[in-house]
């Protein structure tokens, strides 16, 4: 269902731009940092000079005055670099805070927005991976690769510009000398770039089993399958680590070669500089400036490089995010110009629609209204399509056909903030914050008072068992509420639920057994909540829905059979083998 944008094939170079999108609130941040990059660099670019000034002028003519003046301006420019130093670090902190803040939440709203139909597609374990890993490694490219490649960039310009002012002919040397480490030195790198994206594609399936591992625990040990997940774990492992360990290798190779080309150069200089110094073509103080400005270059150009190279892999991390943020299509987006509706009567029209989960059709032109306050229940064989019912109801998902409305209004039309705070929705599978139990039910409504939290609570017949927690309602609740049982998780949910007050109930029936007595504790629980509302239920279990006004029995997305429990008893037809071929008969 989650489609990519047409065109969506990207190269590095939109990623890149895209990624320095978020510098634009703290351009003047990172205008400071480049300025102090560019203090910190001449600071390091003035030591050779005050160097072949000091072997020329001081050595040879043993000048102390002018010895106390040299020394009083280096120690000067050490300071100042410190300082600058010092403020750039600080800088560079505070945009990696907030850039990578911005990011963070960018990704989560635009996950938000995607809602149901990417988190159905996609595993939790992806999700984090993205918006905390992926993410985190960001930080290193705003607050460290960036400031430091400008640094860099005018460390190799300027030392560069020294060195040939200082002889051209030895440059032209080196350049020659140089040649040979950029002839094959993108051979060595195309190897590892290679290597780490696929270290880097191992490592997400690596952190999707991690999560997988640990989220299934329970179900792994009921099956005893524990040896097995184990096997798939080291399995997932030993891909990783193999990846990783040919991308560090080949990062090696590069590194000594480039080592071997540095001292190559150093090596020329010595030969020609001597042959030049023999001709007196070249002072003792030029040739050792010449080697420091060398040194400088060649130390910038190899942070440069590794730096590009590190760009690189993040740039090869910053595709999950830019396809997720830029290339994943909003499914069910908020209409321009949204109609907001205060309170609804409740009344719910299909009209014609048509559903489809990629090839697979799934509802075929249903047609239905759904009066204020009436209760329906879809019910029928596992797949048959009631699920995708309710998800079109609450807009999780658009129809390619016909149309839905409420009260009259096309919900397309209607703001998706409106349409969710009309529904209230229960799922089969209820999800409880670790966090109070006041709070999990407060969640129906954020601005309710204690009084209303916990009448709700008895409304729910969640009262009694929430006060012989061991501190009542201000119990702090394990993950998904794993303290509490099924039966209790769901009176929690009915309270907010009645906390909320929507004028349309939806709900997708608990398929697990629960014993009797909190099967009729939870009916009665429910009973109260459909009290003058819109109820849209699932059932699985036929008996919970028999007062219900309509039922309907689906069978491959078509109402096969409609009516209330006797007329449908009374037909004798699909229904009647359902009720039949159940435990559900009373
Ligand atoms: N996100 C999805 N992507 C692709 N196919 C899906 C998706 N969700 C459901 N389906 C398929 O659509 C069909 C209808 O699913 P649905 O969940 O609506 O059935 P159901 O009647 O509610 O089933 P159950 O009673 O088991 O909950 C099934 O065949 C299911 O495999």
């Amino acid at each position: 269902m989650l489609r990519e944008k047409k065109g969506s094939r990207h190269s590095f170079l939109d990623m890149y731009l895209w990624l320095m999108t978020y510098y634009r609130p703290y351009l003047w941040h990172l205008f400071y940092i480049i300025l102090l990059s560019i203090v910190v660099a001449c600071g390091e670019l003035v030591i050779p000079k005050t160097i072949n000034y000091f072997i020329d002028n001081i050595l040879g003519q043993k000048d102390k005055r002018l010895f106390a003046i040299l020394l009083g301006i280096v120690i000067g420019i050490s300071i100042l670099s410190l300082i600058s130093m010092i403020s750039r670090n600080r800088k560079e902190i505070y945009i990696r805070e907030k850039v990578s803040f911005d990011l963070q939440v960018s990704i989560l709203s635009k996950v938000r927005q995607l809602g149901f139909p990417y988190f159905e597609k996609n595993s939790i374990g992806h999700i984090l991976s993205i918006v905390n890993t992926d993410v985190f490694q960001m930080q290193r490219l705003y607050s460290v690769n960036i400031p430091d490649m400008i640094k860099q960039i005018i460390m190799i310009i300027f030392s560069c510009l020294l060195a040939i002012n200082i002889n051209i002919e030895l440059s032209i040397v080196i350049v020659f000398c140089m040649s040979i480490y950029y002839i094959f030195s993108p051979m060595i790198s195309k190897k590892f770039v290679q290597y780490s994206q696929i270290a880097n594609s191992k490592r997400k399936e690596f952190d999707k089993k991690i999560y997988e591992s640990i989220s299934m625990l329970p179900d792994l040990k009921v099956n005893v399958a524990e040896q097995w997940d184990r096997k798939l774990f080291l399995m997932k492992l030993k891909e990783y680590a193999d990846a990783m360990r040919k991308s560090i290798l080949f990062s090696c190779v590069r590194f000594s070669f480039r080592k071997f080309c540095i001292d190559f150069g150093i090596i020329a200089i010595m030969l020609f500089g001597f042959w030049m110094f023999k001709n007196s073509r070249m002072g003792i103080a030029d040739i050792v400036t010449y080697l420091l400005y060398y040194s400088l270059a060649m130390n910038a150009i190899t942070q440069l490089i590794t730096n590009i190279n590190q760009q690189q892999l993040l740039l090869v991390q910053a595709q999950n995010i830019y396809n997720l943020y830029c290339n994943t299509v909003v499914e069910v987006d908020e209409p321009t110009q949204p109609i907001f509706m205060d309170k609804v009567k409740g009344e719910i029209t299909f009209n014609n629609v048509k559903f489809h989960y990629g090839n697979k059709t799934v509802v075929h032109g249903l047609n239905f209204c759904i009066k204020p306050g009436e209760r329906i229940a879809f019910v029928g064989k596992s797949g048959s399509g009631k699920s995708t019912i309710l998800k079109l109801i609450g807009r999780f998902y658009d129809p390619q056909e016909g149309a839905i409305f409420l009260d009259g209004v096309n919900i397309k039309k209607l703001s998706t903030a409106t349409l969710r705070e009309q529904i209230g929705y229960v799922f089969q599978e209820s999800f409880l914050f670790q966090t109070s139990i006041k709070e999990n039910i407060r969640f129906g409504r954020p601005d309710a008072t204690d009084e209303e939290v916990i009448h709700a609570a008895k409304e729910a017949f969640a009262y009694d068992f929430i006060q012989s927690q061991p501190e009542g309602f201000d119990t702090h609740l394990g993950e998904r509420g794993r303290t509490l049982s099924g039966g209790q998780i769901q009176r929690i949910c009915i309270a907010r639920m009645i906390l909320k007050n929507p004028n349309i109930i939806v709900l997708d029936e608990a398929t697990s057994t629960l014993d009797n007595y909190t099967e009729t504790e939870i009916q009665l629980a429910f009973n109260r909540l459909f009290k003058g509302r819109t109820v849209i239920c699932v059932a699985h279990r036929l008996a919970t829905v028999r007062e219900f006004e309509r039922i309907c029995l689906i069978e491959d997305g078509v109402i096969l059979e409609e009516g209330s429990y006797e007329d449908l008893i009374s037909l004798h037809g699909k229904f009647y083998s359902l009720v039949e071929g159940s435990n559900d008969k009373k």
